[in-house]
């Protein structure tokens, strides 16, 4: 396996360093490992390979970071040579002339309701829409990343797969759909293509692509983010008890950043790791934190002038929650223990797969730390343990402010979470970063993420019915704010839950107000407070005839918040309002939601938990 996991290759500014490829010595070598070494224009006529990526949250073009440097360290039989891979991203897809490639390895994720990542929607389009393209001299794989949770999973991956064939590419190997980003179904990915690609005949021609065509604007975005000072920082919750929840509203800085932003956008915010997890973890592999390592290949620029220290590189750049189940596999070749090496093959005995429930459930109730105690005999070489490591991801959360009352504020709902495993107290890595340690006035990095499937109407004179229950309301505040601003005539309705009255009522105030001056039609599940439990469901079903009657009069409808439970229920709850009032049976209610979200009308920003 030439590209094992997420973090198998490492990166920097030395033009070139070795990079091992464990427990296979024969396929080390020099390689140059330059975060911008993925535009290249070549000089020499070669055998040039495609990898292209349609990514919303990174790992897609991560993954296609990795299969890139594969592509480019094979070696051709024979004669040595090599190929010519070249990296874009669907977003640039206009800059390709499909009738000069011949192999294409398209490494693209789902996001939204089953959408095509923002950035991929034209090519997506293009693609699925295009009638007269000839591909018939294409060889092409499609590796489809999605979450199996989500009821379309992989669906972009999946329509492109099929319309590639029906353009009569050719499928060098089958589409592989990817859950939770499974590496060890990656990597098979990767190798199968790896596999098949020297017998592909690639005719030898001069490199055409641009680098100006092919590298995204200058403008801040999520691998250049932005350094946004946090304005202000407040609790919207009351806590007496641990169980208690804990929400903070912050507000960040744009000025100056040209950062433009939309009602219904996200803001994505680098976290750094707590420092005193950092240290649980250096004292586990016995570094004192002062080692210099080379950064890894995802980190965000500007990028370190050469190799940081150990303990910057565990607070900026790696993932300490999440373990790879390629640590499990280093820490058991490497144990000097016979007691951790027959733990660890009990562990393994299934391979690396999600099948292996053994080795997952180990996995989902362990964080780094904790397994570095585990297997505290093993010692590998500590770039082969950073290579094992996820990169640390930012995170996403919809903006709780209106562009139009002010378009360099972006306000965020954050829910902390805080929790205790194996005894230990451990906390969510971003919300705690904003609470407890990113002070005011002091900055983080920070980018806009386009959502252009959850937008207000158009029209000020159609209603609005929204529903979002804790942290789902941020994108309302927003909504509600550009309403009142704008003087929009159409009702805006609201319903919002949360545990009690006097505790987690997030934004009581900005939302009672508004009721009062009439701008807002309020309605609130307090959960807790009574014996019967009452959740937001529970309210439209009360407002059956009114909510029917907006949805018959033109009112578009948005749900925000838990994708699993409360996004089902809602829609369980519209359909039996359509069937009751609306005298319609389960397919006629069926068809009418289903028509509503193709005219966008109805829309969800939900999220799997
Ligand atoms: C808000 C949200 C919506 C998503 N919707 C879907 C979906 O509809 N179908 C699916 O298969 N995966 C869905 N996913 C999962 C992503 O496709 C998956 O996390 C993937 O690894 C992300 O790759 P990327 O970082 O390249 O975008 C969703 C993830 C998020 C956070």
């Amino acid at each position: 396996t030439l590209l094992t996991t997420s973090g198998s290759s490492y990166g920097g500014n030395s033009l070139e360093a070795f990079i091992s490829h464990e427990g296979d010595p024969e396929t080390d070598q020099l390689i140059d490992t330059s975060a911008d070494r993925y535009l290249v224009n070549y000089t020499d006529p070669g055998k040039q390979v495609l990898v292209m990526f349609g990514t919303e949250y990174g790992c897609s073009e991560e993954v296609a970071k990795k299969l890139f440097d594969s592509v480019a360290s094979l070696r051709l039989d024979g004669s040595g040579a090599r190929l010519q891979p070249r990296l874009v991203n669907a977003q640039q897809h206009s800059a390709v002339d499909w009738s000069q490639e011949c192999v294409l390895l398209l490494v693209i994720s789902t996001s939204g309701d089953g959408v095509p990542p923002t950035d991929a929607r034209d090519f997506y389009d293009w693609m699925l829409g295009t009638q007269d393209v000839e591909m018939s001299h294409l060889h092409y794989s499609v590796l489809a990343l999605g979450d199996s949770n989500y009821p379309h999973f992989c669906r972009t991956g999946r329509s492109l797969d099929k319309r590639l064939t029906d353009l009569r590419a050719t499928q060098l190997v089958p589409r592989s759909d990817v859950d939770q980003e499974d590496w060890s179904v990656i990597d098979s990915w990767v190798d199968a293509v790896l596999d098949v690609l020297p017998a592909v005949a690639i005719e030898t021609k001069l490199d055409y692509l641009s680098l100006d065509a092919v590298s995204c604007d200058q403008a801040y975005n999520r691998t250049r983010p932005f350094m946004a000072t946090m304005m202000v920082k407040r609790n919207l919750t009351v806590q007496e008890t641990e169980e208690d929840k804990e929400t903070i509203h912050c507000e960040f800085d744009l000025t100056g950043s040209g950062l433009t932003f939309t009602a219904g956008d996200a803001l994505g915010i680098y976290p750094q790791n707590n420092p005193a997890e950092v240290r649980a973890v250096l004292k586990a592999l016995q570094a004192s934190g002062t080692e210099m390592v080379v950064p890894p290949t995802w980190v965000y620029q500007p990028q370190p002038a050469g190799k940081i220290c150990l303990e910057e590189a565990l607070i900026k750049y790696y993932d300490l929650k999440h373990v790879n189940p390629e640590l499990v596999k280093l820490l058991t070749k490497h144990t000097s223990d016979k007691r951790e090496r027959i733990e660890g093959e009990r562990l393994l005995k299934d391979g690396l797969s999600k099948s292996n429930i053994v080795l997952w459930s180990y996995l989902q109730s362990n964080e780094v730390v904790d397994v570095l105690k585990k297997f505290h005999r093993a010692h590998p070489p500590l770039h082969l343990l950073l290579s094992k490591l996820k990169g640390l991801q930012p995170r996403y959360y919809s903006i709780a402010s209106s562009p139009v009352l002010d378009p360099e504020k972006a306000s965020i709902t954050a829910a902390v979470l805080r929790y205790s495993l194996h005894g230990i107290p451990r906390a969510g890595v971003t919300t705690t970063y904003l609470q407890d340690r990113l002070q005011v006035n002091h900055s983080c990095p920070v980018f806009i993420s386009q959502n252009p499937d959850f937008r207000l109407p158009s029209n000020n004179n159609l209603s609005i019915i929204m529903i979002g229950p804790g942290t789902g309301i941020a994108p309302f505040m927003a909504f509600i704010q550009e309403r009142v601003a704008t003087s929009a005539s159409g009702d805006n309705l609201l319903y919002f839950g949360c545990q009690h009255r006097n505790k987690d009522f997030l934004y009581k105030n900005e939302l009672e107000t508004w009721a009062k001056n009439g701008s807002l039609r309020l309605r609130v599940a307090f959960s807790r407070d009574q014996d019967k439990k009452v959740y937001v469901q529970d309210l439209l079903r009360k407002d059956a005839k009114e909510i029917l009657r907006h949805l018959q009069n033109g009112a578009h409808i948005y749900v925000c918040g838990d994708a699993r439970h409360m996004a089902h229920d809602v829609h369980q709850a519209l359909t039996d309002i359509c069937q009751e009032q609306g005298d319609m049976d389960s397919e006629q209610a069926r068809t009418f939601l289903l028509e509503l979200e193709h005219a966008n009308r109805y829309q969800k920003d939900v999220w799997v938990t």
